[in-house]
């Protein structure tokens, strides 16, 4: 029998698809250039184009220090990512290509943890 949905269930229930994705992400092979946040000193130009830069390493530190609300907000941070890295890399180059690895992933793996 489903049990009725506080709106506390739903966010534990949500943060814990979270820690599960957020685990398999920084497990993925393709996932090395997004592990941490890219040094705006050594990458020309990237504090420039790149407004919003996020990696997986700051999403780890937002979810133990419960800055995510729920699972949306989750994987807005996520899309974030890889949508910087479409932003600055070419599809044809092997960033790029991971990040559109990596986006594919992600998607199939939260779509398939939705209730
Ligand atoms: C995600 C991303 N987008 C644009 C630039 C850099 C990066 N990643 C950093 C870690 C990085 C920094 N340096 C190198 C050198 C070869 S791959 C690589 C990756």
């Amino acid at each position: 029998v489903k049990k009725a949905k506080t709106a506390k269930d739903s966010n534990t229930h949500g943060l814990t698809k979270c820690r599960v994705l957020l685990a398999e992400l920084e497990a993925h092979p393709d996932a090395w250039p997004f592990l941490t946040p890219v040094n705006q000193k050594a990458v020309p130009g990237y504090r420039k184009v790149i407004k919003k830069p996020m990696d997986l390493s700051t999403i780890r530190e937002k979810l133990t220090n419960n800055q995510y609300l729920n699972l949306e907000t989750f994987i807005a941070d996520v899309n974030l990512i890889f949508d910087n890295c479409e932003k600055f890399n070419e599809d044809d180059s092997e960033i790029g290509r991971g990040g559109h690895s990596m986006r594919r992933f992600f998607d199939k793996r939260w779509t398939e943890l939705l209730d």
